[in-house]
């Protein structure tokens, strides 16, 4: 659990404003995951500060700190879901936030605002590295809990979420009035809920129709809409960053994939080609990927909000590189090694 030492040394020191951690820190250039680990709890708090949220809601500090503790805490250590990519996810939708003035400009509550916020540290809370179907494949207990719904992990993060909320001291939301609090646990139950891709794909045409059509901040569907657009948004950012960094968190995707693929093969099922080391050629489902799923989430912000243009446009490159790394490896030489050599 959280001590009170780890507690009083996140409360103690001034929180310094987020550009103390780096002086790219609020551009969407910066690659969070760059920032040493020890500095991302006091970077969760400086966020938070600067966004006017302490104030805007009268946050408990020592609660928020400890809350923030407890989260860290409750991500496991799989190569990708764990919580340095929590707090990448939390930057990018700081970043959204505060370069596109979303509340500022009416466009989002605060209330919503902080409910991303809150949401983006939690949306993977304590992650096996193994996707829905493996949870309903290997018979597991949150399949038991949550196959009947669906978007069994999803339930799960959301549950410890709550868990976390509700232990004592954590629960930095207390001086929020009793609508407010109700309208955040909805807000934060969509939210996690959103980062199931199946969900995405769901919604894709919506969220196109609101683009095209232009975003109505009087029409509550559009705030449900453009939450969940923002949330995958930041959940994908990592392939918005420059092109080593990218490349270098696939690697560590595919490494979460081929791990769950070996399970299956042991557990006697064919797992999918992305999750097969002896069948998946990574550029090609790294260029699928990109066009089917994370392009068109940056094109539809880049089109509500012409300020995120350059997540737009980065990931455009990186396509082009994930392109020319295809033509380079063509289709997987026989004498090729593993998957993986594309990282090399
Ligand atoms: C770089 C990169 N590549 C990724 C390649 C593939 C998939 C992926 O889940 N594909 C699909 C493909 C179809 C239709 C749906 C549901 C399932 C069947 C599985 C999606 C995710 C990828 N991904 C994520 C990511 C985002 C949210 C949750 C988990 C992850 Cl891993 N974050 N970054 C990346
Ligand atoms: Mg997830």
């Amino acid at each position: 659990l959280v001590t009170k030492e780890e507690v009083d040394r996140l409360v103690q020191v001034d929180v310094p404003p987020p550009s103390h951690f780096h002086r790219d820190f609020n551009s969407f250039r910066y690659f969070p995951r760059q920032l040493p680990d020890p500095c991302t709890s006091p970077a969760i708090l400086s966020m938070v500060e600067s966004l006017g949220m302490i104030t805007k809601f009268r946050l408990s500090r020592e609660s928020l700190a400890r809350f923030t503790l407890m989260v860290r805490k409750g991500y496991r250590d799989p190569p990708y879901h764990n919580w340095l990519h929590a707090f990448s996810v939390t930057h990018f939708a700081f970043l959204l936030l505060q370069n596109l003035q979303l509340v500022e400009r009416g466009v989002l509550t605060s209330l919503e605002a902080l409910a991303l916020i809150v949401s983006s540290m939690c949306h993977d809370l304590d992650h096996r590295g193994t996707t829905n179907s493996f949870q309903v494949a290997s018979n597991s207990v949150l399949a038991s809990l949550y196959s009947s719904e669906g978007s069994v992990m999803e339930r799960h993060h959301l549950a410890q979420a709550m868990c976390i909320l509700n232990t004592d001291d954590c629960n930095f939301l207390e001086n929020l009035s009793r609508e407010e609090y109700t309208k955040f646990l909805d807000l934060m139950r969509e939210i996690i809920l959103a980062t199931d891709l199946a969900h995405h794909l769901r919604i894709l045409s919506e969220l196109r129709q609101v683009a095209e059509e232009g975003y109505d901040s009087a029409n509550p569907r559009h705030h449900d809409l453009l939450i969940c657009l923002l949330m995958t948004a930041a959940d994908l950012s990592d392939q918005t960053k420059d092109w080593h960094s990218s490349k270098h968190v696939a690697e560590l995707i595919y490494k979460e994939f081929f791990t769950q693929g070996d399970l299956e093969k042991a557990m006697g099922n064919m797992p999918l080609e992305m999750m097969d080391r002896e069948k998946a050629f990574i550029p090609e489902l790294q260029l699928q990927f990109l066009d089917d799923v994370a392009i068109p989430v940056y094109e539809i912000v880049a089109k509500l909000f012409p300020e995120a243009d350059e997540p737009y446009s980065s990931i455009k490159a990186n396509r082009r590189n994930w392109s020319r790394l295809r033509d380079v490896y063509k289709r997987r030489k026989p004498e090729s090694t593993s998957s993986l050599e594309v990282f090399e």
